[in-house]
């Protein structure tokens, strides 16, 4: 048997959404509670066959692509490099990062969070074969060649045409020399295969699946959604089927997952805070998404303020945790994530709650509770721009006004008119 073949992967991440039309490019929006590029990026991860991970970021998601890496703790990932204005010049920037040990790269959108390690490990085994290899899935719509003007100009035969995904994979060498032929020539196209193409080498196109979509436009949010609910039933129904199925293995596995238990749960929590009026009727609304599952929280106050509503949305939803958690908690408060993050309540508690020489913090109470939360749970914040299509935080803004309108209000009592 041959040596490993060391294996690299380029995720790219450096592209700005446009088509979906989110103020937070794609690649960064959760389904199902994880963000689009942590589902794809986990797949790499555990594959046996991936030894390196490069993360393609532009400029301004460098730091997003960051946090996810610190958070998420990928161990493959070696870097986080920046990309260029087109797909194909990120690809190139990837490249040239690329170590002459590493045999085979594998490029993959990192919006595709669909891909298997079977692609992988089936894309690999044809570019080793082959030099390179696409994934792809023969096309299910008859495909026209249209003029400028919109008329169909001619119909190919659909058995010739074949719907083209990633990961695209190739030796090192033949598709660093493709790039490098493409850039003298000023040749641009929309996939790598294109490139290597260009450069006079042959592609192998192996079968992918329908599902391993590329997440463009809204719609294909609510597909994604879709399938990851599906899985997470199927995964359901394994465990709880295995013990039968599985006879001795399931011994084994459970003390796995006694190891595992000890490793804290990760979940993602959205909160918001909403008044009419400031003071006014104010609420709050989080939802919790751990896994597959989402649970919501909201309550209205009679008197209040906003600060003190996106404050307690923070503790209601890490309060509602049953027991210490990994947190990613976005929310579009800058007074509360600052707060943290820039450490100031940290120095306010310090300062005897003053915020200076003359001015008392506001909110003591909370911010007070919010501190025994933060003991117990490992929380990142993450600043959202409110009302900007997040759909977790448009959810929570949904729920605190809700809260305010559906009236029998509660009492905040430790408000203090000012
Ligand atoms: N300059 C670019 C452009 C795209 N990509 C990445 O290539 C993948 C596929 O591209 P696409 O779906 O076109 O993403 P965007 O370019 O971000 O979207 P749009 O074209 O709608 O702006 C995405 O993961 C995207 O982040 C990249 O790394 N660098
Ligand atoms: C590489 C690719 O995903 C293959 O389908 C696709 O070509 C990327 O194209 P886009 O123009 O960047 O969406
Ligand atoms: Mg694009």
């Amino acid at each position: 048997m041959g040596e490993k073949l060391r294996c690299t992967a380029i995720i790219m991440a450096a592209g700005k959404g446009k088509r979906m039309q989110t103020a937070v490019s794609k690649q960064f929006l959760p389904v199902c509670g994880k963000e689009i590029l942590a589902w794809t990026v986990d797949v790499f991860e555990k594959s046996p066959l991936v030894d390196n991970i490069l993360l393609m970021a532009s400029a301004d998601g460098k730091e997003d692509v960051q946090h996810l890496w610190d958070n998420y703790g990928w161990k493959k990932v070696a870097a986080v490099l920046e990309g260029g204005k087109e797909r194909q010049n990120s690809v190139a920037n990837g490249l040239a990062a690329v170590g002459e040990d590493t045999d085979i790269v594998l490029i993959h959108d990192g919006v595709r969070p669909f891909v298997t390690e079977e692609m992988i490990a089936d894309s690999i085994a044809a570019a080793q074969a082959y030099g390179g290899a696409v994934i792809g899935v023969p096309a299910k719509d008859t495909i026209k060649v249209c003029s400028a003007d919109g008329m169909a100009v001619e119909t190919p035969d659909r058995s010739t045409l074949w719907q083209i995904q990633t990961p695209q994979t190739f030796q090192r060498s033949l598709i660093v020399d493709a790039y490098e032929k493409a850039e003298k020539d000023g040749f641009l196209g929309t996939d790598d295969a294109s490139v290597a193409e260009f450069a006079g080498h042959q592609v192998k196109v192996v079968m992918g699946s329908y599902r391993n979509i590329k997440i463009t436009t809204k719609e294909d949010l609510v597909i994604a959604e879709a399938f990851l609910k599906e899985e997470s039933l199927k995964e359901n129904k394994k465990e709880q089927t295995a013990p039968a199925e599985k006879g001795n293995s399931v011994k084994k596995e459970s003390h796995e997952r006694k190891a595992e238990s000890k490793d804290q749960k990760k979940v993602v929590i959205y909160t918001d805070g909403a008044c009419s009026g400031n003071p006014g009727a104010g609420g709050y609304g989080v939802v919790l998404i751990y896994g597959g599952t989402k649970r919501e929280l909201s309550e209205g106050y009679r008197l209040t303020t906003n600060n003190r509503m996106e404050v307690l949305a923070v503790i209601k939803g890490l309060e509602a945790l049953k027991e210490p958690c990994q947190v990613t908690l976005y929310s579009d408060s800058k007074y509360v994530v600052d707060a943290i993050q820039k450490g100031w309540v940290t120095k306010w508690k310090a300062n005897g709650w003053y915020r200076n020489k003359k001015e008392r913090a506001s909110n003591v109470d909370l911010w007070e509770r919010l501190l025994v939360q933060l003991e117990r749970h490992q929380v990142t914040f993450q600043w959202v721009k409110g009302h900007a299509d997040n759909p977790g935080n448009e959810r929570c803004d949904e729920l605190a006004r809700g809260a305010i309108a559906a009236g029998n209000l509660l009492e905040d009592e430790n408000y203090q008119m000012p």
